[in-house]
């Protein structure tokens, strides 16, 4: 097997699957990887997802397994697209597999719980920082259903190695599907995680009200906060304003595609979150990250008022209604922050 140098892609859910697709566009073989026996036996039947990505039919080029190392082995690119929670175990079945000069290109969205860590750290910590340089982030307005019938998408992969930046993007970018880069990994993983606690809380207002002010509100002030604490955890605050920020942001609060809006719309209608989760029946990836951005505001002294209400209604039984009257009534302030202000510079100087 070795020396195939194939594309593996881990994971078989609606991301993964859109993704196999997409880059079986470019000829070569692509191993798509499932962890359950019966999903691989149903997509290898009838070369459709019919749980994850319903209506799409797999190229020939794609072949399905449940075998890890077999996917991996001789694979010169791999696409990790397995929930933020399942990163760190995935990925230590799949290291001793993976060849050295493979490229890594991490696709979920997320903070990992417990630890607080960006799945990039997650990677360093198991891999080491001898293999960090050929890992990529790959974030930015990009729902699985679209890229799956070839809409055009605009995306970002992010590493601070330009070479390593541009084979993701050489890999991916094909017509309809365009791949910016960015050196800014800490603000590509903060915003493209961040944005789901937002689209829950969006979703919130639209089962409650649907006030579309109030929805703008939260986007806008709710890219604020995650700017605030992107700044703090010296990421560029520029990217927050590009796709893995902005970009995502508008897509994730919007679209009935997105699994986090949609449970939040289940939320603001009455249901619990045990509920909502259960209706989406796919990952929502907000519900963990929100304990993560609520962690790590409190590590990093940031205030992140949305975040701390959406913590108090997931986790602590907080009525929605009463979590939007504590955001309304909290005290004057500035818009602009002086202090992101001399952050921008600082920035603009630095590089
Ligand atoms: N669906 C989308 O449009 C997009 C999703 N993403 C991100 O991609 C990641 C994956 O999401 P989706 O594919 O949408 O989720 P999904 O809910 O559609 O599928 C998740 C897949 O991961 C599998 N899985 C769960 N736990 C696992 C484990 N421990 N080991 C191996 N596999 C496991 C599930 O069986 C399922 O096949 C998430 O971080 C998500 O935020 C990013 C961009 C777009
Ligand atoms: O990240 C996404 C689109 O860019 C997917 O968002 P959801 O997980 O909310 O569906």
């Amino acid at each position: 097997m070795a020396g195939t140098n194939h594309v593996a892609v881990l994971g078989a859910g609606s991301w993964g699957t859109a993704l196999a697709c997409h880059l079986a566009g470019r000829g070569g073989k692509i191993k798509l990887w499932a962890r359950r026996p019966e999903l691989v036996k149903q997509i290898k039947a009838c070369r459709e997802n019919k749980r994850y990505l319903p209506g799409i039919i797999l190229p020939e080029n794609i072949q399905v397994t449940g075998d890890l190392a077999g996917a991996l082995a001789g694979a010169k690119y791999i696409v990790f697209s397995v929930p933020s929670h399942s990163f760190r175990e995935v990925l230590k079945s799949a290291l001793p597999v993976i060849r050295e000069d493979a490229l890594i290109v991490n696709t979920a969205k997320g903070i990992e719980e417990d630890t607080m860590l960006r799945l990039s750290e997650v990677y360093t910590s198991q891999a080491g920082a001898r293999r960090a340089g050929n890992y990529v982030v790959l974030s930015g307005p990009s729902h699985a259903e679209e890229v799956a019938l070839n809409m055009p998408t605009a995306v970002v992969v992010a590493s601070p190695s330009r070479t390593t930046a541009e084979k993701a993007q050489d890999l991916f970018m094909m017509d309809n599907f365009r791949v910016y880069t960015n050196p800014d990994v800490i603000g590509v993983e903060i915003g493209g995680a961040l944005k789901n606690v937002i689209a829950l809380g969006t979703g919130i207002v639209d089962g409650l009200s649907g006030s579309d002010n109030a929805k703008a509100a939260l986007m806008t002030r709710g890219l604020a906060e995650i700017t605030r604490l992107g700044m703090a955890m010296h990421a560029n605050p520029l990217t927050f304003a590009g796709l893995a920020g902005l970009g995502d942001l508008i897509v994730t609060c919007t679209s009935m595609h997105s699994r986090n809006r949609r449970a939040g719309i289940e939320i603001g209608r009455g249901k619990k979150l045990a509920e909502a989760l259960a209706g989406v029946n796919m990952v929502v990836e907000g519900v963990r990250t929100t304990r993560a951005a609520y962690g790590l505001a409190r590590r990093w002294g940031v205030e992140m008022p949305i975040t701390e209400q959406m913590y108090r209604v997931l986790f602590q039984s907080m009525p929605p209604e009463e979590a939007v009257n504590n955001l309304m009534a909290r005290v004057k302030t500035h818009e602009v922050e002086e202090v992101a202000l001399s952050k921008i510079k600082w920035w603009i100087e630095r590089n």
